[in-house]
């Protein structure tokens, strides 16, 4: 039987297995579409077995088919496929927590991780650093408004998200305020854009090895290995161990106001055994924590802006809400509880645009019996966190931004546990995202700032035209898929600053 066709359009036939249906999918990231395969789950349902090439792939596609799947057969579905993007960027070694298969590397790691890292504690210590990262960038955004620059509002948010991530992570900013970052923050930028491509794009090789030379013919291996190389270019001098073992020895423990960051508490840190993590270990991990940190959170906010932009109603009520609770002060984390209105557009913002529309791949490390059938090891686990948040069983109007079905609903929440199934933006299981917290507040508090500090406008370029001031705004609100789900025409806006951003003055540089 034909399992599968390529063309010139890289479209692929799909054989669905429990069907005699053949399905085409036509996009740049092959069947591996969001958008194509919730069509297949509203004809087939939550729950789809997909034959892609030699690979057996296992679909979830609604609230209930996740529960069943992450209750059940979580640890079997816990490991990651060895595809040939996690394999070059890792040079082979797979030494990095969102991409290690599952076992004891993964295991310890993760373990480290979750006590050391990711712990209430460390991140409350880590509280003034967001405060300071989050001010010394609105300031940018204040003088840029003076000037009338219209703010590219990804490239400003990746700036606070990485800043924040490498102050977290190593105590150094990777971008200066005040120093010519233009080069690097573009090649930053296209970094990150790029890893997000070799992710997410549908490489041939991953479901039919015996095909790798057409990966390779494509181009698809230099660009990777011109990736990994690139990124150890931009943070080689951000993580430097040594730095790290030097200053440990000199400052601290003397210096009790120093707040340790990743490195410093991954030096100190004895594995089982009593060994400490190698010098390898500890860079990758950190490297693959600003990975995953940096876009999640920047690309979750440019949707929430360009949503609250879509429907300024709501985006008024947001800003009175702010106003009337925090005041005459510029707001802060610890009013993060007392902001519901803000929380619930944070959550319909995740439900609508979740980062990863796919999560992350996961496999099976051993065959397993799913509704009477046997997979074998190997099978592939898509999640489709896009079909689920957009289930017209479970969500009224799904396509419809309207943050009050959270309002109703302030028990939904997609930080405190995995038994929401229906609302998963971090991914559920033993995989799921570490550090969801940390996320969550980034984006919350971003938003807050965004909202509080100023009153917003879209560019000339968004407004329809003939339309002045007041008039509607046709906000475009096109995406595109490449592993995270990505606004296609960046969010270009005008910030005029609120009264309260003259504070940000005051605010330590
Ligand atoms: C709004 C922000 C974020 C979103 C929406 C998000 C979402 C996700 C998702 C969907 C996964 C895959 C879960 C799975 O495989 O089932 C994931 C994994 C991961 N995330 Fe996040 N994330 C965010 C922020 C962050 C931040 C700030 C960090 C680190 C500082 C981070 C680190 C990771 C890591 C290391 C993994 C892999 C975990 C593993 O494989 O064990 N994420 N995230």
């Amino acid at each position: 039987m034909l399992r599968w066709c390529i063309s010139a359009e890289r479209s692929f036939l799909l054989v669905l297995g429990r069907g005699p249906s053949l399905e085409t999918c036509h996009s740049c990231s092959g069947p591996r579409s969001p958008k194509s395969l919730r069509k297949l789950a509203l004809k087939y349902g939550g729950l789809m077995y997909l034959q892609l090439g030699q690979k057996p792939c296992l679909v979830v596609s609604t609230a209930a088919a996740a529960k069943e799947i992450f209750r059940k057969h979580d640890a079997t579905f816990a490991s990651r496929p060895p595809t040939l993007a996690f394999n070059i960027l890792t040079a082979g070694a797979y030494r990095n927590l969102g991409y290690a298969p599952y076992g004891p590397f993964w295991r310890r790691l993760r373990r480290i991780a979750n006590t050391q890292l990711f712990s209430p504690a460390v991140h409350a210590s880590h509280e003034p650093i967001r405060r300071k990262e989050i001010h010394y960038m609105l300031k940018v955004l204040v003088e840029d408004s003076h000037k009338g620059k219209p703010i590219h509002l990804k490239s400003w948010l990746t700036s606070v998200t990485a800043n924040n991530m490498t102050m977290m992570l190593s105590n150094k900013r990777i971008f200066e305020m005040g120093v010519d970052n233009d080069e690097k923050k573009r090649d930053f930028d296209e970094m990150l854009r790029r890893t997000f491509v070799v992710n997410g794009d549908f490489m041939i090789c991953d479901y039919v090895p015996y095909l790798s030379f057409v990966t390779k013919l494509q181009g698809w291996v230099s660009e990777m290995q011109g990736l990994r190389a690139l990124g150890a270019s931009l943070v080689g001098n951000i993580f430097q161990v040594d730095e790290h073992r030097e200053r440990a020895q000199k400052m601290y423990p003397s210096d009790t106001d120093y707040v340790p960051d990743y490195i410093d508490v991954l030096l100190k840190t004895s594995l089982d055994d009593g060994d400490r993590l190698p010098d390898r270990d500890i860079v990758s991990l950190v490297v693959g924590l600003l990975n995953a940190g940096t876009d999640a959170s920047a690309n979750t906010v440019e949707w929430a802006m360009a949503e609250l932009m879509a429907n300024p109603d709501i985006r008024k009520k947001a800003q009175a809400e702010l106003d009337a609770v925090v005041q005459d002060r510029l707001v802060q984390e610890s009013d993060i509880p007392n902001l519901p209105f803000l929380q619930a557009i944070v959550k319909e913002n995740y439900r609508m645009h979740p980062s990863a529309p796919l999560s992350v791949r996961h496999e099976s490390h051993e065959s397993c019996v799913i509704s009477g059938c046997e997979f074998p090891a190997h099978t592939e686990l898509i999640v489709n966190i896009f079909a689920i948040h957009r289930d017209p069983s479970v969500y009224e109007n799904p396509d419809k931004f309207d943050p009050t079905r959270f309002v109703r609903s302030p028990e939904v929440d997609p930080v405190a546990g995995n038994d929401f199934y229906q609302l998963m933006p971090f991914g559920a299981g033993r995989r799921m995202c570490p550090e969801q917290q940390l996320g969550n507040t980034m984006v919350t508090s971003m938003l807050a700032n965004l909202l509080q500090c100023f009153e917003w406008e879209t560019a000339t370029s968004e407004r329809e035209s003939g339309g002045g001031e007041g008039d509607a705004v046709v906000v475009d609100m096109v995406d595109y898929y490449s592993f995270m789900s990505f606004r296609q025409k960046p969010l270009c806006l005008l910030a005029k600053p609120r009264p309260l951003a003259s504070l940000l003055l005051q605010a330590s540089p």
